[in-house]
C-alpha cells in the first residue's frame, strides 16, 4: 500500500521520473529522440561543410580530385540525417500522444480505486484535478516531454561542438559565448519563476472557466438560469476570469519579450565579433576562403543552440511542476487495504452490529456520529428516522464501508468489516441512495450491471420495482439507452422513473443486505403504496435498513430507530414508539395531523356532484 505523504520532489527527480516512464513504456522512445537530436544537430554543420568543400573544389586546381570523397561522404551524411530527422520526428509525435493517453487512462483507473472518504477531501480533489489537467494537456509534460528532451540533447551537444569549433578561431569568442550564456541563464531563471507562479495562479482560473463553460451548456441548469436571470452573473464571471488570466499571461509575455530582445543584442555582438575576426583572418591570409565559409555558416547556429538551451531549461522547469502534481496524485492512498475474508463465507441472513462507533468528517470540529451502539438482527427490517442532518446517511455510508469509523467498529456476523476484502464487502449490499449516477447504457444493462442472472429473475425484478409499466413508454423498451448527451435517441427519465430503475438494479443484485435511503421520495402515491405493500416480499430473507422522512412508510419495519445529532434517542416498533409519546410520536403526529385535518374537512364537505 502506498503511504499518503506530502513529498516535494526535486526538479531532477521529476524529470528522471518522466523519462524513466517513457523508457519503460518503450525504449524506442528515447532512442528515436537521441537519433533525431544528433541528426538535426549535425545538419547545419554538414551544409556549411558542403559549401566549404564546393568552394575548395572550384577555387583549387585538381580540387575535384582532392575533395570528391569528402564531398560524397558529406552529401550522404546529409541525406541520412534528413531521413532520420523526418522519420524520427513523425514517430516522436505519435509516441508522445500515445504516452499521454496511457497516462490519462492511468489517472482514471487510479481515481476509481481511491477510497470513497478520501475522494471527497478538498486537498485530494485538488490533486486529482491537477493530475487530470497534466495528462489532458497536449502541450503538457507527458506529450511535450518528448520534444523538450529532443531539443535539449540537440542544443547542448550543438553548443558544445559548435562552441568548440567557433572558439578555436579566437579565445575571445568562446569567452563571450560563456559570458552571454550565463547572463541569459540567470535571466531565464527569473522568467521561469514568473511563469511558474503564473501557472499556479492560473490553475483555479482554468477550473473556474471550465465550470462556467460547462454550466452554460448544461441543460439541467438552463431552466434556473432563465427563470432567475442568472445570465449576468455568468457574463460577469467570464469577464473577471478572462481579465485575471490576461494580466497573468501579460506578465510572462513581457518577461519573455525582454529575454528575446536581450538574446538578440547578445547574438549581434557575439556574431559580429566572430565575423570581424574571420574577415581579418582572411585578409591577412591566415584563413582560406573555404574555411571562412565553413565558420561563417556555423556561427549562425550558435545563437540557435544557446537560445534553444534556455528555452529547454524553462520547459524542463515548467514540466517538473506538472510532474510534481502528477506524483502528488500518485502518492495518494489507492487501496483501503482491507483484509482477506470473503463475504460468500457468511451465514445468511446477516447480523449487523455497530459497536461504540464514532465518526468525524475530515476538517469537522465535532463528531457527526457519537458512540453508536446498534444491533440489527438477522433478517430484521430496521427503519432509521430523524430530522435533517441527524446522521442517517452517514450511518449507511459507514455500514457500506464507504467511510471507516473514526473509532469503534462495525461487525458483520460478529466479524469486523475491515477483515473483508473491499470487493467482497461491497457485494453484501444492494442499495438505493438519494442521489443516482447514470451511465450511457441501456435500461437492461443499467439493471444488470456486471451481474448475470437468469431471465426469470430479471422479469420479476422489472415487475416488483414498478419499472415494467414505464418501459412501454420508451421507444425501445428495456433496450432504450440513457443519457441524452451521449446518445441522441436516449430518454430522459423522470425522478420517479429513476427511483424505480434504482430499485430494480438493487433488487437484481439480490445482495443479503438491502438499504433503501428515501426510496419513495420521488414516487407518486400509488407507486409509493405499491413499494410499501411489496416491501415485505422485497426484503424477504434479507437484513434491511429503510430510511424515510415519511413515517407512514417506516411503520412497516420490525423496529424503528429514531436518531438525533448522530445518537439513538428512541427505538421500538411503531406502536411502542407512539405509546412512549416521545420525539417519534411528536414527529408522527405533526405529519399525520395535516392528512387527518384534510380528511376530516373532506368528510364535512358536500360532494359537488351530488348537489
Ligand atoms: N461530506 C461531509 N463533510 C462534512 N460534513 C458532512 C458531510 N456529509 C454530511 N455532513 C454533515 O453530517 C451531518 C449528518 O449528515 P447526514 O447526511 O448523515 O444526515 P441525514 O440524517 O441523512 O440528513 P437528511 O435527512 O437531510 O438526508 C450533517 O450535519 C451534515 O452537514
Amino acid at each position: 500500500m502506498k503511504k499518503s505523504q506530502e513529498h516535494k520532489y526535486s526538479a531532477s527527480s521529476n524529470l528522471f521520473y518522466l523519462y524513466k516512464g517513457m523508457w519503460k513504456e518503450n525504449p524506442k522512445n528515447i532512442i528515436s529522440i537521441t537519433l533525431r537530436a544528433a541528426a538535426d544537430m549535425l545538419l547545419p554543420l554538414l551544409s556549411s561543410g558542403i559549401v566549404a568543400v564546393i568552394i575548395a573544389i572550384v577555387s583549387q586546381e585538381n580540387g575535384w580530385q582532392n575533395y570528391r570523397i569528402l564531398f560524397g561522404i558529406s552529401l550522404l551524411a546529409t541525406v541520412i540525417c534528413m531521413i532520420l530527422s523526418e522519420t524520427m520526428g513523425n514517430y516522436e509525435n505519435a509516441a508522445g500522444n500515445v504516452f499521454r493517453v496511457i497516462n490519462m487512462m492511468k489517472v482514471s483507473k487510479m481515481t476509481l480505486h481511491i477510497p470513497f472518504h478520501k475522494l471527497e477531501q478538498p486537498e485530494n480533489i485538488k490533486k486529482i484535478e491537477k493530475a487530470g489537467e497534466t495528462v489532458n494537456n497536449p502541450s503538457g509534460a507527458f506529450q511535450k516531454g518528448f520534444t523538450v528532451l529532443y531539443n535539449f540533447l540537440r542544443d547542448i551537444v550543438g553548443l558544445l561542438l559548435y562552441g568548440y569549433l567557433v572558439g578555436s578561431i579566437h579565445p575571445a569568442i568562446i569567452s563571450i559565448i560563456i559570458l552571454f550564456s550565463i547572463v541569459m541563464y540567470y535571466h531565464s531563471l527569473g522568467t521561469n519563476k514568473i511563469a511558474e507562479s503564473s501557472r499556479k495562479k492560473q490553475a483555479p482560473l482554468t477550473k473556474k472557466t471550465n465550470y462556467l463553460v460547462n454550466y452554460t451548456g448544461e441543460f439541467k441548469a438552463a431552466k434556473d438560469m432563465r427563470l432567475y436571470h442568472m445570465e449576468p452573473w455568468f457574463e460577469e464571471e467570464f469577464q473577471k476570469t478572462y481579465d485575471s488570466r490576461f494580466l497573468l499571461m501579460k506578465k510572462v509575455f513581457q518577461r519573455k519579450f525582454q529575454g528575446t530582445a536581450l538574446s538578440g543584442v547578445f547574438s549581434l555582438i557575439r556574431d559580429g565579433l566572430a565575423y570581424w575576426i574571420l574577415v581579418n583572418q582572411v585578409i591577412d591570409g591566415s584563413l582560406s576562403v573555404a574555411s571562412f565559409s565553413f565558420y561563417f555558416g556555423i556561427i549562425a547556429s550558435i545563437s540557435q543552440w544557446t537560445n534553444g538551451l534556455l528555452t529547454d531549461l524553462a520547459d524542463f522547469r515548467y514540466m517538473s511542476g506538472e510532474i510534481q502534481d502528477f506524483r502528488e496524485f500518485s502518492d495518494l492512498e489507492f487501496l483501503t487495504n482491507r483484509g482477506t475474508r470473503n463475504s460468500v463465507e457468511l451465514k445468511l441472513p446477516i447480523e449487523i452490529e455497530f459497536q461504540n462507533v464514532c465518526y468525524r468528517y475530515a476538517g469537522a470540529e465535532e463528531d457527526t456520529i457519537h458512540n453508536l451502539n446498534l444491533k440489527i438482527f438477522p433478517g430484521e427490517k430496521v427503519g432509521l428516522v430523524g430530522i435533517n442532518g441527524a446522521g442517517k446517511s452517514t450511518i449507511i455510508k459507514l455500514l457500506c464501508g464507504l467511510y471507516e469509523p473514526t473509532s469503534g467498529e462495525i461487525l458483520i456476523n460478529g466479524i469486523s468489516q475491515l477483515q473483508f476484502t473491499e470487493e467482497s464487502y461491497y457485494d453484501l449490499f444492494s442499495a438505493v441512495f438519494q442521489d443516482y449516477f447514470e451511465l450511457p447504457i441501456t435500461i437492461e444493462e443499467t439493471i444488470k450491471q456486471s451481474v448475470s442472472i437468469h431471465s426469470e429473475a430479471y422479469s420479476n425484478v422489472l415487475a416488483r420495482s414498478g419499472i415494467k409499466e414505464e418501459l412501454r413508454k420508451f421507444p425501445h423498451d428495456d433496450q432504450t439507452k440513457l443519457v441524452k448527451r451521449v446518445h441522441t435517441d436516449a430518454v430522459d427519465l423522470s425522478g420517479g422513473q429513476k427511483q424505480k430503475l434504482q430499485l430494480a438494479r438493487a433488487l437484481y443484485k439480490n445482495a443479503p443486505i438491502l438499504i433503501l435511503d428515501e426510496p419513495t421520495a420521488a414516487l407518486d402515491p400509488i407507486a409509493e403504496n405499491e413499494v410499501y405493500l411489496s416491501y415485505n416480499a422485497i426484503a424477504k430473507d434479507k437484513t434491511s435498513i429503510f430510511i424515510s422522512h415519511r413515517l407512514s412508510s417506516t411503520r412497516f419495519c420490525d423496529r424503528i430507530v429514531y436518531l438525533e445529532n448522530g445518537m439513538i434517542v428512541e427505538q421500538g416498533t411503531h406502536v411502542e414508539l407512539l405509546e412512549q409519546k416521545g420525539k417519534y410520536a411528536e414527529m408522527y403526529s405533526v405529519q399525520s395531523q395535516y392528512y387527518q385535518e384534510e380528511w376530516e374537512g373532506k368528510k364535512n364537505e358536500q360532494c359537488p356532484i351530488s348537489q
